[in-house]
């Protein structure tokens, strides 16, 4: 007997609620609306409709999902009699399991069904209808774990014993916590700081603690293993909690001679590798060290997923399984380069001595993968996330004058559309996508190229151009930016521009930007895969958690919408204190400055273009 159901209009099947019978128990009654949920979501979500008898081998235990963290193995060996295969989802709280007979299928739900696992949760059980298809695992996780080791990677695993993991974990640990919020991994450095943000040291400033006693026989065991060419002098000691990682980067190569290498201590992880389009991971087990030389050092990214948990291929019941993540303390270890500082390797997207820089030649080409074509890929996403204007910007709109006429250059979703009803508004912004969201609501919008207004000269008493600024590669361009707002505004008219400061913390309140970001969880979730950057590698990804170490960066959007959270990277020049200011002041004739101020993470100015209205 199975309950009834309905195709609804997408196609998905719809199982109506059931009424659950108030003659039962109170734990009955829950458990068997569970059931209901669970029929609805199941069917929704994979199309499997389920049965109150047992007439299929296949069960479907919800409690028990990757989202969980439960491994393949972990429920094969709690189920008794232990069933002959799992499949698992990655973010379902639910997994498939078949018996090897219905008899089988029916003992599991009688024992299991609203039953504590582990004191963390309550398992439901339920019985999959007869000649239903088991959707197959999601296997294309596991495919970077199939490309292969970066060539110069090495690992060894069980590179310490047991004993001298807990005797280095017991010296290195750091309490946190005291600290409630701590969202970033524990840093600890020893013979120089690393600084993370650039991935280089300052060989002028050593630091008086050297690597510690309790360090040097795991030095000497790399040394007489062949692991480590040489004695390294600089020890950076990364304290991750399940959920924490560190974004992908570079340790810059001038720095330091020979390999990087780093023991792992605590709790596997996984590390991704990445280089141009392609993404290699890597487990990392607790005891393990893994030696980063040839291209692996130099032509791949390496970085670590916050994550709690992992999805890995499964070697011994196949498929994917999951990797919980525990307390992890690896130890890097780096030689710094002596005598003449300087790189010859073969990759020079990653090299700081032979980098690309942006020029005026490639800046152009260098705004379009990295700005235009990136807002065209995030339009539905980012309109989602902008509808409320920035207050002082409102507050300008609605002090224009009736009749004014208000360009908005790079206008986006036209947040600040409507807002007075008394002027006539126009925008601009190249992303047809979010243009086509000013359409919708009967704005007037032109694609255009802000370094070539389509406008006449002298044309608008009003320019406004807020988050935009900062997406222009070079400082000529900059200032032609500018020049083409002050030429299309009338003489006496006024402009208003924000663009992101890269001090974001000027104020005690954190900026809305960086609060956001922080409740971002993933900057490189799982499948997705660094989009077209590889050119620009050059230019180091922003991590959310860190100030901005330098103008030119790429910062991470992390698309929710999509189904695998793709990661996209926008380039920003994010501006100094007075800067903006001078690129204004800097014209001739120099407009006039009515106001500059800092607001949540921008720096400000608000200008009057000279001359007679
Ligand atoms: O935690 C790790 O294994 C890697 C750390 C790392 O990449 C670094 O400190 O530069
Ligand atoms: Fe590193």
């Amino acid at each position: 007997m199975s309950s009834s159901s309905s195709i609804g209009e997408d196609g998905s099947k719809n199982v109506e609620k059931k009424a659950v019978p108030r003659s039962l128990g109170k734990a009955e009654r829950k458990n068997a609306r569970k059931v209901s949920k669970m029929k609805q979501v199941v069917s929704k979500q994979v199309g499997v409709q389920m049965s109150d008898e047992p007439c299929s081998e296949w069960l479907i235990v919800w409690g028990f999902g990757a989202s969980t963290g439960t491994t393949k193995n972990d429920i094969l060996d709690y189920l008794k009699p232990r069933p002959v295969a799992v499949r698992l989802f990655v973010d379902q709280a639910y997994v498939f399991v078949r018996c090897s007979s219905l008899e089988d299928a029916a003992l599991l739900k009688s024992k299991y069904h609203g039953r504590e696992y582990d004191e963390r949760q309550t398992l439901y059980v339920g019985f999959v209808e007869k000649y239903e298809v088991i959707p197959e695992e999601d296997i294309r996780y596991l495919a970077p774990f199939n490309v292969g080791l970066p060539e110069g990677l090495s690992l060894y695993p069980e590179f310490v014993t047991p004993e001298e993991e807990d005797c280095l974990i017991k010296n290195l640990f750091v309490d946190t916590s005291a600290v409630s919020s701590l969202r970033k991994r524990t840093v600890q450095h020893f013979g120089y700081e690393f600084r993370y943000g650039t991935n280089d040291v300052d060989p002028r400033s050593p630091l008086p603690n050297k690597i510690p006693d309790y360090v040097l026989p795991t030095v000497s065991k790399m040394i007489s293993t062949g692991a480590a060419p040489a004695e390294p002098d600089q020890l950076t000691v990364n304290q991750y909690m399940p959920g924490q990682g560190i974004p992908p980067h570079c340790d810059t190569h001038s720095c330091f001679e020979g390999p990087i290498i780093s023991l792992s201590l605590g709790s596997d992880t996984v590390m991704d590798f990445r280089q141009a389009n392609s993404v290699s991971s890597v487990i990392l087990p607790a005891r393990s060290l893994l030696v980063m030389d040839g291209a692996s050092r130099y032509g791949w990214t390496h970085g670590i997923t916050p994550r709690k948990w992992d999805v890995v291929p499964d070697k011994h019941n196949g498929g994917i399984t999951m990797l919980g993540r525990a307390l992890r303390i690896s130890l890097t270890f780096r030689r710094l380069k002596r005598g003449k500082v300087g790189c010859h390797c073969d990759f020079p997207n990653l090299c700081d001595t032979q980098k690309g820089k942006i020029t005026d030649d490639n800046a152009s080409v260098l705004e379009n993968d990295l700005v235009h074509k990136v807002y065209e890929n995030i339009a539905a996403h980012f309109t989602e996330t902008r509808h409320k204007p920035w207050p002082k910007v409102r507050e300008f709109v609605e002090n224009l004058k009736p009749g004014d006429r208000m360009l908005d250059v790079g206008c986006a979703n036209g947040k600040y559309f409507r807002i007075n009803n008394d002027i006539l508004e126009v925008g601009m912004d190249m992303s047809t996508g979010l243009l086509e969201k000013c359409l919708e609501k009967g704005n007037e919008v032109v694609r255009a190229n802000a370094l070539s207004l389509p406008f006449k000269d002298d044309h608008f008493e009003s320019v406004i151009s807020i988050a935009v600024l900062h997406h222009i590669a070079t400082k000529e361009r900059r200032q032609r930016f500018i020049e083409e707002i002050m030429r299309v505004l009338t003489p006496g008219g006024l402009g208003l521009i924000y663009v992101w400061a890269k001090d974001q913390n000027l104020e005690k309140t954190q900026s809305t930007w960086s609060e956001r970001q922080q409740e971002r969880n993933f900057y490189n979730p799982p499948g997705s895969c660094v989009d077209q950057v590889s050119d620009y590698l050059f230019l180091p990804i922003h991590d959310r958690d860190e100030e901005f170490p330098q103008n030119d960066m790429l910062v991470p959007w992390v698309n929710h919408q999509e189904k695998q959270n793709t990661v996209h990277h926008r380039y920003y020049h994010v501006f100094n204190k007075g800067e903006l200011e001078e690129l204004i002041t800097d014209l001739e004739p120099a407009p006039k400055i009515l106001d500059s101020y800092y607001e949540q993470g921008n720096w400000v100015v608000k200008f009057q273009k000279q001359g007679n209205s």
